[in-house]
């Protein structure tokens, strides 16, 4: 598509006017990034906190009114930026009074509901270009993939959308709703369940990983600092993602169903029949992967991301019951995750990276799969992981938002103390990867 002029793109600067319904850390971040690129902004958040709201943005070049009617009824752009669970609610709230002609959009990381709310809605004068970034409201969001759909929008109208967010200078991906949601099942949702059902093992085993010689090395680093990054976020982001993602569905239970497999015969001593299993998933996920290929990231790399307080032993050999999960469901849905990359988020191309390196690291395999079968020093954690990937499958199946909240705040509490250093070390070893990641592209 031909883009603006820099005239044209200052004519509408001038002209437009860009809301933002929900000021939270995403809305927040697109309200402070679009007016610092000279657009106009306005936002709110709830009307109940508008004092607080306007206090903690009066240093920024936006407006904060009263409510989203206000915001709607002035705005050429709007992006509802709230609770995936509360989309409906609040579109059905405001949308009424969405400006004659203007376009609208929502940054929930689910786009089904989304889209619903919109169509069931909107009268038919309103344009749909819905948006999402596939990054937390903490990491830079240049060169991250900003998915744009034009659900319901000319080109011209398209064209309008996307040179506003070209001052994020992420990489725009073009996809349908449902596209978009079949990916970022993969790419989020089970990345997600994997995560938080470490985190539950280590609190239902009553430890804090980086102070047990277990867990020593880069992969282990990985998984404590993303795990605790996780659970230091805001619980309806990642209910909200699974829950009303009907795609995720099918993924966290495969992913589930996978790790009950994998343990039973861990736990039953079929080496041979765990291998086979293991080997042709990885034939599967990993055939154009050479072993002397550049992988992604190796355990030297992630070495040094370490919360622990006691200078590292030797590494511990694991039975990387949640690495080998995923391969193993990767194959039984048919997924090939490198297919999902154009719509993956730091975490997701971590977790990626962390299993290539495992799957495509002969010996490290071989290793894990005799530790496994022979050795029970992980059986206690990996039986609470078990449990843990199926708690949270049901959870997340039976849509329970109320049990998804009161499971992870227990967690949270339990690693709250060890947040602010766990993001610190985490931020730099994703950017650490992140910058890898460019490195191999280019
Ligand atoms: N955090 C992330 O990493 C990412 C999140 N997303 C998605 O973006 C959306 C927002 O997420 P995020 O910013 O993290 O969440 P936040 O909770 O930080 O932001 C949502 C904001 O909307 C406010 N809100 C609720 N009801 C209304 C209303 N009626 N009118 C105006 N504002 C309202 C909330 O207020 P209150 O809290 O008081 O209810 C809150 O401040 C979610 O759908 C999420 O899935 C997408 C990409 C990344
Ligand atoms: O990178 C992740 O998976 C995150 O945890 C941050 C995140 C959360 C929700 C989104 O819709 C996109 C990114």
């Amino acid at each position: 598509m031909v883009k603006f002029t820099v005239e044209e793109e200052e004519k509408l600067k001038h002209e437009k006017t860009i809301g933002i319904i929900g000021l939270g850390d995403m809305g927040a971040l697109y309200a402070k990034r679009f007016s610092e690129a000279g657009w106009k902004v306005v936002g709110c958040d709830r009307e109940d906190i508008f004092n607080t709201t306007v206090d903690k943005f009066k240093d920024e070049k936006f407006t904060v009114l009263k409510n989203g009617h206000y915001v709607s009824r002035i705005s050429d752009y709007i992006i509802y930026s709230v609770e995936a669970a509360n989309i409906d609610k609040i579109v059905s709230l405001y949308g009424p009074s969405t400006k004659f002609g203007a376009i609208v959009g929502g940054q929930t990381s689910c786009k089904a509901p989304e889209v619903a709310a919109f169509e069931n809605t909107l009268p038919s004068d309103i344009e749909i270009v819905s948006v999402h970034s596939l990054h937390g409201p903490k990491v830079s969001t240049t060169g991250q993939p900003l998915v744009l759909i034009q659900h319901r929008a000319s080109d011209e109208s398209f064209k309008f959308v996307e040179c506003l967010v070209s001052c994020l200078k992420s990489k725009h991906v073009y996809l349908s709703a449902k596209e978009h949601d079949k990916i970022t099942a993969d790419t989020q949702a089970v990345t997600h369940a994997a995560f938080l059902s470490m985190g539950v093992a280590w609190k239902s085993s009553n430890q804090y990983p980086w102070e047990t010689p277990k867990w020593v090395g880069g992969i282990e680093n990985a998984k404590i600092n993303i795990s605790l990054r996780i659970f230091s976020n805001k619980w309806h982001v990642y209910a909200g993602l699974s829950i009303t993602n009907p795609s995720a569905h099918d993924q966290v239970l495969q992913y589930s169903k996978s790790t009950s497999e994998l343990f039973r015969l861990m736990i039953q001593g079929k080496k041979s029949e765990l291998r086979e299993r293991l080997l042709k998933a990885k034939d599967f996920v990993f055939h154009h992967i050479s072993e002397t290929n550049d992988l992604l990231l190796d355990d030297d790399i992630l070495q040094k991301y370490s919360l622990s307080k006691v200078p590292p032993g030797g590494r511990h050999p694991n039975s990387h019951l949640a690495l080998l999960a995923i391969v193993d469901s990767w194959y039984n849905l048919g997924i090939v995750p490198y297919d999902h990359i154009i719509c993956s988020t730091p975490l997701f191309r971590i977790f990626l990276g962390v299993t290539e390196y495992l799957f495509c690291t002969p010996e490290l395999l071989n290793e894990c799969i005799e530790v496994a079968v022979d050795d029970v020093s992980f059986r206690e954690e990996d039986l609470e992981f078990t449990i843990a990937a199926r708690n949270w499958a049901s959870i997340i199946t039976f849509g329970n938002f109320e049990l998804y909240k009161l499971e992870f705040e227990k967690t949270q509490k339990f690693f709250q103390p060890m947040f602010s250093e766990a993001n610190a070390i985490g931020n730099e070893m994703i950017k650490t990867i992140l910058e890898r990641v460019r490195e191999r592209e280019s």
